[in-house]
């Protein structure tokens, strides 16, 4: 059954088209990111499912009701914002219980079994009566997210809600929605612009690009089979590589800018200009020479602990490259850049 639905939806400020008719049906319990870069109107989008935003045209329908002109609290959603948004000067029961007392939900007793839950599900049972600034940033955002959950909405909204936590938290935070998803089995809309993220947290992935849906699919979907040249670049790092793609005994191979030739697998029935999306973590790195390899520079190498990212020069265009050979090769060194063609998008340019 559809949750959520969106229909041609269409939003100008002013003179300025941010949404250019974007449908989305997102089903009951499904976690759905709405993923693109700053700008391409990711929040706005979720604001007008909250409500907060109206449109231009278009339909929003929650559990098959339209609900296109009706006002935020009458759309039994609930949202959780980047900066968290909690009340200072209450605890953190008294906020978690607020919005249960806005909407007059259940009585005392009630509300006090559900805050309890709540905090319980976010793992914060014991810190009930501390204030907002008596917790670290993540234990505010548990906060924030027990207070989304209380009224057990129809749809969770979340607005790039980890984005704010240091590298390690986020992940712990990222496991911990995961969790709680499963649990709770809320249908959940999900801004970022994280691919990483929405790749480990979606059930399905809604890729946008300036108001418009450029993809959208399971997260191994997008990943392993960018439809375009944009969602290639914007997912998994791909390095983007032009070429001409003809053909020799009837099979197709690239060739580079550098009269460099790439065979391609049989199945690849785009001929002519394209663009070859390689993935850095892909790509090999060996000594020059290699038969099976691509002549390349290397410009600089990253240390990373367990891998080292090479910058190269491939036909005249930087290539990165994510590796965990021993080897370790310096600037200015000719390689053999080896890519597996199977693993090679050919993208129409
Ligand atoms: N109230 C407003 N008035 C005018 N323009 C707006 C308004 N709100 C958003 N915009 C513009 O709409 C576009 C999309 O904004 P939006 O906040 O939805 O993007 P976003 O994808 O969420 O980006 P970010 O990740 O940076 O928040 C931007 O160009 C923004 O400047």
């Amino acid at each position: 059954m559809s949750n959520v639905k969106l229909e041609s939806i269409r939003k100008s400020f002013g003179p300025v088209d941010v949404l250019h008719g974007i449908s989305v049906d997102i089903t009951s319990g499904e976690f759905v990111s709405l993923l693109g870069a700053s700008g391409c109107g990711k929040t706005t989008l979720l604001r007008i499912v909250a409500g907060l935003e109206s449109v231009t045209s278009g339909r929003v329908e929650i559990d098959g009701q339209d609900v296109t002109a009706l006002p935020p609290e009458r759309r039994d959603i609930s949202m959780m914002f980047q900066s968290y948004a909690l009340l200072p000067h209450l605890s953190v029961y008294e906020n978690v219980r607020f919005p249960l007392r806005m909407r007059r939900i259940g009585n005392r007793e009630e509300q006090d079994a559900r805050v309890r839950a709540a905090l319980e599900t976010v793992q914060l049972g014991a810190l009930g009566e501390r204030r907002p600034r008596q917790l670290s940033g993540g234990q505010q955002q548990r906060v924030a997210l027990a207070r989304a959950v209380v009224s057990n909405p129809k749809v969770l909204l979340l607005d790039e809600p980890l984005s704010n936590l240091d590298a390690r938290l986020r992940e712990d935070m990222q496991v911990e929605l995961i969790e709680i998803h499963k649990r709770l089995g809320l249908t959940t809309l999900f801004v970022t612009h994280d691919q990483e993220e929405a790749l480990s947290l979606s059930d399905r992935i809604v890729l946008l690009n300036r108001g418009r849906v450029e993809q959208e699919g399971t997260p191994a979907q997008i990943y392993a089979s960018p439809a375009t040249r944009f969602a290639s670049s914007f997912l998994g790092s791909a390095n983007l590589v032009e070429a001409t793609v003809g053909e020799e005994n009837g099979q197709p191979v690239a060739e580079l800018a550098d009269g460099q030739r790439l065979a391609l697998p049989a199945a690849t029935s785009l001929r002519g200009a394209v663009t070859l999306a390689l993935r850095q973590e892909d790509l090999s790195i060996g000594s020059a020479g290699q038969p099976a390899g691509l002549r390349a520079q290397v410009r600089t190498r990253v240390y990373l602990g367990a891998r080292n990212r090479y910058v190269l020069t491939l036909a005249g265009a930087p290539v990165r490259a994510l590796t965990s050979n021993e080897l370790a090769f310096g600037s200015g060194d000719m390689v053999s850049l080896g890519i597996d063609p199977a693993r090679v998008r050919v993208l129409p340019r």
